[in-house]
């Protein structure tokens, strides 16, 4: 969410979220790395254009225009630079100058040597419990942000793996709308419209890069799960990867893995919701997992099918009004799994990535706590590597992303909630290997037909075979006519004049008596 040097009551109050790039400079010398040119202290620029009709609470949540409720100044850096205060490069640059470009492939986690697998579990692990270099999370809303006393901002520190499940919480939090009063639901800054791809690439991107920080390794890319085997076992599951189910309890991961170990973030929703209360870094029970083991809702004991993605990838709108979980012929719809993977909707269905997440059945299979189960990073991969080739397929351009009218949060131009420094949706509405530094190793499946598309297959080809047999039955037919005919001139043409005289000589039976 925030920088640690801006979670202070003088920065909060005013509005200012600028720090030094050198610790070393008298304070405020080098806001932005301004003395080396990399960047300077800006007005936010926040959307405000209209949002759909969702929402209708405006006013009364803090992720409104964000990050405006916050702060209203940040640095922009010039160049390849990024980051809080210019200190970092932007995505696909490195080195001291951002001026090294770098790729970097991220591969299915099945194709890993054991060797890259185990790194990629223990990098994780570290992740899991090293503290966030950077960024604090405020544990209050921003009306109670100075604390009971009005002068002990309310922020943690929080692990790097911890905020990444922190930011999935606060960005689908309900809106707080008083003591007494229900909170509501209806909000979701990251699900449920054109932003659900733009928001977790960017999810993904800041993990990795905070992963590439941590390792000192600026080639760490995260790997994918494909989710689309069409089966009813969990292939990553196992103690090498994610972890297998326990013996003793089967909504458990084994012990043999250190996701065992795990203890899961923003558990107490209830509390979040009466109280007004954000979650902070107190972790609570471990992760629970349970594949194909939802027995009330067999519909999502299996995963997606291969031919599903190949359908989805052939939906050829973006996204459509009213940009939101009932539209219809929409990729985005279809890939986030509210519409059939043809595109349909259908308020019953459940497909892609909400499949892949209620086949998870536990920590993984609910919004607010999905990301603690480290299986959301290798699912967010793979949906991320869908969105991206279907922008290649597409040769898509922003100009098909909604500017206004979307849900609140997924316009275009919308600063995507809670990362910093603001970020909007259509900084990630770009083809990742050009603009992003990174690419998928994937082998994309065939296109998958439907029932109904089988059967007129079948008829046409029925069709066209009767034709053909008419056709040739016809000629051959007719040639054996002409066969003859050739065979035969002189008789032909004798038999011609007899016939001719016969034709006007009356049969013998015609014979006047
Ligand atoms: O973590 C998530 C869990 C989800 C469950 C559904 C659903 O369709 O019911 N969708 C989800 C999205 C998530 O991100």
């Amino acid at each position: 969410q925030f920088p640690r040097q801006c979670a202070t009551v003088e920065a909060l109050i005013s509005g200012e979220c600028c720090p030094d790039l050198s610790p070393l400079s008298d304070p405020g010398s080098d806001r932005c790395g301004s003395s080396s040119g990399r960047g300077q202290c800006m007005p936010v620029i926040a959307d405000s254009r209209p949002h759909g009709p969702q929402y209708m609470h405006d006013g009364r949540d803090d992720r409104e225009q964000w990050p405006l409720r916050f702060f209203n100044q940040t640095c922009r850096c010039n160049g390849n630079f990024s980051g809080f205060n210019c200190g970092s490069c932007q995505p696909g640059w490195t080195g001291a100058a951002c001026d090294q470009q770098i790729h970097i492939v991220r591969r299915n986690l099945l194709d890993l040597s054991a060797e890259e697998k185990n790194r990629f579990i223990n990098a994780l692990h570290q992740a899991k419990s090293t503290i966030h270099p950077d960024i604090v999370i405020a544990t209050r809303r921003h009306e109670e942000i100075f604390g009971p006393d009005g002068s002990t901002p309310q922020f943690e520190n929080v692990s790097i793996y911890n905020y990444f499940v922190w930011s999935h919480y606060y960005s689908v939090r309900k809106t707080f709308l008083g003591p007494g009063q229900q909170s509501f639901g209806g909000v979701d800054f990251s699900h449920e419209g054109p932003a659900f791809l733009t928001w977790h690439r960017y999810h993904l991107l800041q993990l990795e890069r905070d992963m590439q920080e941590m390792l000192q390794d600026p080639t760490f890319a995260l790997p994918y799960w494909n989710f689309a085997t069409g089966g009813n076992t969990c292939d990553i599951c196992t103690d090498d990867l994610m972890g297998a189910r326990s013996n003793f309890d089967t909504s458990l991961i084994s012990q043999n893995s250190l996701f065992s170990q795990w203890r899961v973030l923003c558990e107490n929703l209830e509390d979040y919701d009466t109280l007004g209360t954000i979650c902070n870094s107190t972790e609570g029970g471990p992760i629970r997992r349970n594949p194909a083991g939802n027995v009330a809702r067999p519909m999502v004991q299996r995963l997606p099918e291969p031919g599903d993605v190949a359908l989805c990838l052939e939906v050829g709108l973006f996204d459509t009004p009213p940009f939101y979980s009932n539209s219809t012929d929409s990729f985005r719809n279809t890939v986030e799994g509210y519409s059939d993977p043809s595109g349909k909707y259908d308020p019953a269905v459940r497909s892609l990535h909400n499949l892949a997440h209620l086949f998870l059945n536990g920590t993984g299979g609910q919004t607010h706590l999905s990301p603690n189960d480290p299986i959301f990073v290798l699912l967010h991969t793979f949906t991320d590597a869908v969105f991206d080739e279907w922008l290649r397929r597409h040769n898509a351009d922003i100009s098909i992303y909604p500017l206004e009218n979307a849900p609140i949060g997924h316009n275009r131009q919308y600063n995507m909630v809670p990362f910093w420094p603001p970020i909007p949706n259509d900084q990630m509405f770009v083809a990742a290997p050009e603009s992003l530094g990174y690419s998928y190793q994937v082998q994309w499946p065939a296109r998958a037909f439907h029932i109904t598309e089988i059967i007129t297959i079948a008829i046409v080809t029925a069709l066209i075979l009767v034709a053909i047999i008419f056709v040739g039955t016809t000629c051959i037919v007719h040639s054996r006519k002409n066969k003859d005919e050739l065979h035969q001139p002189l008789l032909t043409d004798q038999y011609q004049h007899y016939s001719d005289d016969y034709d006007t000589m009356p049969t013998p039976s015609q014979s006047v008596v």
